[in-house]
């Protein structure tokens, strides 16, 4: 039951007793050796119920896992309920408990399948159209600026998950994009992210989006009026803001206090997680970059996925799957940290949103019940695209002192085939490499084989790979908007089962809040001349210092 102590079910105790007693056999050159049908009794293939071309492969047979471990983990995912949480999110239940709110990102890419009560559900048909139609007519040259030219420049102003899904889902589906509409973001407060950014900008033909759930935050307000003041230099009247300012927020009232009128507001709701948004009107950037039908065909994909989530046993059950052996790693094996690693330069910004989307979640210490957790719960998540990070921090992942479980994602066709694909197949070739150089390593005999009798023992020892690193490999056809929006449904749902596991609710953020009122207390006391007070010495310090160089 959701908000218990996960180390207080039967199957972590029996989990525990595995590992301990077990851990030693788990040996992945063994267990291959001893079943030459792993890859098949570990393997799932996933195919969209609604669309037989969105489909991939989960190889999670390189993992330090038995069927009987295997088994253990589903005994937990069982124990804690996670199948009666997750049909209470699909039914819109308040399971964000300690803000009273549903977590309904799934009812945004529901074209009506699951019944689902909740106030706002039945309006996202409706801001879908208002977004298809307001694409549509930026896209085409109707919507014009104020001195009549057509829209070649959006600039999305948000922070968060107002910023990192678009981000990185136009960054992905860049080969469905609209080459002649650029498209900017700028989330940081520091000036030289809007300076930089509005140097590429023509007050005259920029559109900016004001992105922010609740149109409070610090960063994307104070942006967005620089940005208005930039845009007021050339365009003098504030009639013309309406036609370069656009709002995607729940908070109306706080949108046209800010002098964007309510027909320039594409409305999201309190049940759509900031990290969970992308699917919502915060998704209008990418569907003013990739076209609003390939925008439907992402929420298509997790619609897909979800269906899979809501429905497959759990044996089969890919979010399941994931999230299982991560508990594996991160509660047994004492694994801080989970590596995304694309093998796709269009999912480079992959790892970077799920930075957001799972330590967000999951990176809580007290259950929904308030007792402090006495285990791991949310993993550091990191990750580069392949192959640049073999050529930046794969001597750790291979020859470090840490356990690093790794999923690695790839296409198998590139839809950049040039020579003849000679670079997708060099790539692939690593894809494929990596996972088996983790996996089964290199033993010292192996090495003193290759560098023969003279050399020193402290060199051959430098060359050994203990292996036994587990990964993950997810394998697609193709990059395509469905096949993406299924990819990033399946991790979101895998964080969903890991935080129920771990009796947290993975829908709030108090961890955010802090930071940010000390932050305003410090802001408040820089802007006065003279001394600052009740801080600590570092603190003090540190302030002392950077009024001592200053210059404004
Ligand atoms: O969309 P908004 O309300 O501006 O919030 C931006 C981001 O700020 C947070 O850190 C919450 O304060 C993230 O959860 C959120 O995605």
């Amino acid at each position: 039951m959701s908000g218990r102590l996960a180390s207080d079910y039967a199957a972590w105790k029996k989990l525990q007793t595995i590992y301990d007693t077990e851990k030693s056999q788990l040996v992945l050159r063994e267990l291959f050796a001893q079943d030459a049908d792993r890859f098949k009794n570990f393997s799932e293939e996933y195919v969209s119920p609604d669309d037989p071309a969105v489909t991939f492969l989960l190889d999670y047979s390189k993992n330090l896992i038995t069927k009987p471990i295997f088994n253990a983990l589903l005994d937990l995912v069982r124990e804690a309920e996670v199948e009666t949480y997750r049909d209470k999110m699909f039914s819109g239940e308040h399971i964000n408990t300690s803000e009273d709110r549903a977590v309904l990102h799934v009812a945004l890419r529901n074209f009506d399948e699951f019944k689902i009560s909740e106030e706002g559900v039945s309006e996202v048909s409706t801001v879908l159209q208002h977004m298809k139609e307001f694409t549509e007519s930026v896209r085409n040259g109707k919507w014009k600026g104020y001195t009549g030219k057509t829209i070649d420049t959006i600039v999305n102003i948000g922070i968060g998950g107002s910023d990192l899904g678009p981000v990185m889902v136009t960054e992905a589906l860049k080969a469905f994009s609209k080459r002649d509409l650029a498209a900017h973001f700028v989330s940081n407060i520091d000036g030289t992210h809007l300076v930089e950014t509005l140097k590429l900008c023509n007050p005259e033909t920029t559109l900016f989006i004001i992105a922010s759930k609740t149109f409070t935050t610090q960063e994307t307000i104070t942006n967005a009026e620089s940005a208005r003041d930039w845009f007021l230099q050339t365009a003098k009247d504030k009639a013309h803001v309406a036609k370069h300012f656009v709002a995607l927020s729940t908070n109306t009232k706080a949108v046209t206090a800010f002098g964007i009128s309510s027909d320039n507001m594409f409305q999201f709701w309190d049940w759509v997680g900031g990290r969970y948004s992308l699917w919502s009107a915060i998704g209008l950037p990418i569907a003013l970059v990739i076209g609003y039908d390939n925008f439907e065909q992402l929420l298509r994909g997790a619609h897909g996925m979800d269906k899979h989530f809501k429905e497959t046993p759990l044996e089969k059950n890919l979010p399941v799957i994931l999230a299982a052996v991560g508990i594996w790693y991160n509660d047994f094996y004492g694994a801080h940290t989970q590596l995304l690693l694309p093998y796709d330069q269009y999912l480079h910004k992959f790892a970077d949103y799920f930075q957001q989307g799972d330590m967000e979640s999951n990176g809580k210490f007290v259950t929904k019940g308030g007792q402090r957790v006495n285990y791991q719960t949310g993993p550091i998540i990191w990750g580069a695209a392949g192959t640049n990070g073999q050529h930046s921090f794969y001597q750790l992942v291979h020859q470090g002192t840490k356990l690093i479980p790794a999923d690695f994602i790839a296409p198998a066709t590139t839809i950049n085939p040039i020579r003849n694909s000679l670079h997708h197949r060099i790539l692939l070739s690593n894809f494929f490499a990596q996972p088996e150089a983790l996996a089964f390593g290199k033993t010292e005999e192996e090495v003193r084989k290759e560098v023969g009798p003279n050399s020193s023992e402290a060199l051959i020892k430098s060359k050994v790979f203990e292996g036994n690193r587990p990964s993950n490999s997810i394998i697609f056809p193709l990059l395509t908007p469905a096949t993406l929006g299924a990819l990033i449904a399946l991790y979101e749902h895998k964080i969903f089962v890991q935080g129920v596991v771990w009796g947290i609710n993975s829908f709030d953020q108090m961890g955010v809040e802090l930071g940010k009122v000390l932050a305003k207390a410090i802001l408040a006391q820089l802007e006065k001349p003279g001394d600052v007070t009740g801080h600590d010495s570092s603190t003090t310090g540190l302030i002392h210092y950077y009024q001592k160089y200053r210059k404004e």
